[in-house]
């Protein structure tokens, strides 16, 4: 794979790998009067390619790393070792301005807890962090009705249920044409219904050429997916249509 350069197009498709990545998890907590760290390694030596567009699930067992995984991609946490590449450059080494570019041009990401602002109205929830006047209120309605939500567009997120929210935070993603998605758990408590929605949006952003990334136990998100990223005893096995 070849460095890009500063200067990239913004359709260049999306790809993320990496090299021989280790993941660490530290805590500290107070045990009497002394303080203790402990330090977990959850992933080891994983290199792997990831290109996109396509649907890929980030499964294991619960508190295996899939989380932690998930934000390691999506250049939020250093690896404890190894390398990430996305869009072709060495992430780890992106300073916030470069971060931010990504954040704003190219990614969006979709919380386990939606990362909706229920205070905030539907409109400003989709436009958060973007500059409103990119959008008429026509395309706003649209991209609502797009995720199937028919809810008041001035009225606060609040009155939003859970699955509405998420395909809220889902309709933020699409709205962007983010090239990157990266989802926690995007399916956690939502019923069939909400499920299989987000999931059909999640296949769909993938299908209109984002590399979507999604931490999940569920095994109807799994069986959506092109690829799937396994971690299982801190290795990672990698099968679909990702490359080891
Ligand atoms: N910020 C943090 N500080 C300390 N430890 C952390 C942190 N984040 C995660 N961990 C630890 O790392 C391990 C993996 O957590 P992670 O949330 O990635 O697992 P998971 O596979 O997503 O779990 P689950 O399926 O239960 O959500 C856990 O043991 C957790 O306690």
């Amino acid at each position: 794979m070849s460095l890009a350069s500063p200067n990239q197009s913004p359709t260049l498709p999306p790809e993320i790998s990496t090299s021989h990545l280790c993941l660490a998890a530290e805590s500290t907590y107070s045990a009497g009067r002394s303080t203790r760290t402990v330090k977990k390694s959850l992933v080891e030596n994983a290199t792997f390619s990831l290109p996109g567009p396509g649907f890929v699930a980030i499964c294991g067992a619960s508190g295996s790393g899939k989380t932690l995984l998930l934000n390691t991609l999506a250049g939020l946490l250093p690896p404890a070792d190894g390398l990430l590449r996305i869009d072709g450059e060495n992430a780890s080494a992106w300073r916030m301005k470069r971060r931010r570019r990504f954040w704003r041009e190219r990614a969006a990401i979709i919380h386990q807890d939606h990362g909706i602002i229920p205070e905030l109205s539907c409109e400003d929830n989709l436009t958060l962090g973007l500059s409103r006047k990119q959008y008429s209120k026509e395309e706003l309605l649209h991209s609502l009705g797009e995720v199937g939500l028919d809810v008041p567009f001035d009225g606060p997120a609040a009155i939003l249920s859970g699955g509405e929210q998420q395909r809220l935070a889902i309709a933020r993603a699409l709205l962007r044409g983010a090239a990157y998605v990266f989802a926690d758990e995007p399916t956690a408590s939502l019923d069939p219904t909400n499920r299989d929605q987000v999931i059909a949006l999640l296949r769909r952003a993938a299908d209109g050429g984002a590399l979507v990334l999604a931490a999940t136990h569920d095994a109807a998100v799994i069986a959506a997916a092109d690829s799937t990223l396994r971690i299982n005893d801190r290795q990672v096995t990698v099968s679909g249509s990702a490359r080891d």
